[in-house]
């Protein structure tokens, strides 16, 4: 079984994106800069938080942590990202989910100019992805990509099977299979006899949020897994979507939790804000 190592993967694009963020800083003589939104006090959106600016940092772009109470309201927050649309040096712009259920998280996603959509969630984004036209792809489904690319496995003409169909990853993960010429299916919690779908798959990618739900009576031998699960366990475990113990022989690839694709989506989100910094002069000249 190959491990398909996410957290080697992200350190090499963290320093190509060092590189590039040093090009840029030479040669147009700006900072990429990224703005974080973040609503409340979830501990775990909090530490998601604190590893996207450490890696903004650590890359030499500018980083922004704007925190607001959950007592705020909806146009406090729509003032704030329309501060951030009309500033210049901030060339990213990212509200962490999930924002607290006063909010109407359509009207904020809404809100973020698309040229600063460095999440690929604004519809004006899903709509150009979707469409294969150059967007920001969300980082989750880029991240994931990305590992294929790197990994050469092939997409076209394989049977792929997405559990989960969330708008962060189920959704635009399909999107971007289709886009590759894969044969796409995508299962979601009323799917009958998921086992039936996912002992076709070449490829199995899941995102639910259910530990250990993958097992290897369900994947074919050689399947390729990627696991995009992160739970915590009540002994303060990490662990996946898939049971990687036990589905570690049946599998030709697999990725592993911690250290597969969450960090992968930490190094896109920095691509995304280097792809938002070569816009700047464009975006600012409207
Ligand atoms: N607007 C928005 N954009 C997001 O991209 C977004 C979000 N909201 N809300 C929450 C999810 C989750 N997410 C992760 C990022 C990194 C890891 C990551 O680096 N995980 C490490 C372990 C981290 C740990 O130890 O807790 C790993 O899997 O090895 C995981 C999850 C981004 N999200």
């Amino acid at each position: 079984m190959i491990l398909l190592d996410g957290k080697a993967l992200s350190a090499k694009i963290k320093e190509e994106v060092k590189a590039e963020v040093a090009q840029i800083v030479k040669e147009k003589e700006i900072t990429p800069g990224l703005a974080v939104i973040l609503v409340g006090n979830d501990a775990a959106s909090a530490t998601y938080v604190a590893s996207k600016a450490k890696a903004c940092k650590d890359a030499g772009i500018y980083s922004v942590v704007h925190e607001m109470p959950d007592t705020i309201t909806q146009e406090e927050l729509l003032q704030t990202i329309n501060l951030m649309n009309n500033n210049p040096k901030l060339d990213g712009i990212l509200v962490q989910l999930p924002l607290p259920k006063h909010i109407d998280t359509t009207t904020i996603l809404e809100a973020i100019n698309p040229l600063k959509d460095v999440d690929g969630f604004h519809p004006y984004n899903v709509g150009r992805m979707v469409s294969n036209l150059d967007s920001f792809l969300s980082a989750t489904p880029f991240g994931v990509m990305r590992m294929f690319e790197e990994h050469n496995i092939e997409l076209s003409g394989k049977n792929v099977v997405v559990i989960g169909s969330s708008d962060i990853v189920g959704k635009p993960m399909a999107s971007l299979l289709i886009n590759a010429k894969a044969t796409v299916t995508v299962c979601n919690s009323r799917t009958k006899d998921l086992k039936s779908h996912t002992l076709k798959a070449d490829i199995v990618i899941i995102a639910v949020g259910v530990p250990y739900l993958l097992k290897e009576d369900m994947v074919k031998d050689g399947a390729i897994v990627i696991d995009v699960g992160i739970n915590r366990l009540e002994n303060g475990k990490l662990v996946g979507d898939a049971d990687f113990e036990n589905l570690k022989n049946k599998c030709s690839h697999l990725t592993p939790v911690p250290g597969g694709v969450g960090p992968m989506t930490i190094a896109m989100l920095l691509k995304n804000t280097i792809k938002a910094s070569n816009l700047r002069e464009k975006r600012e000249s409207k």
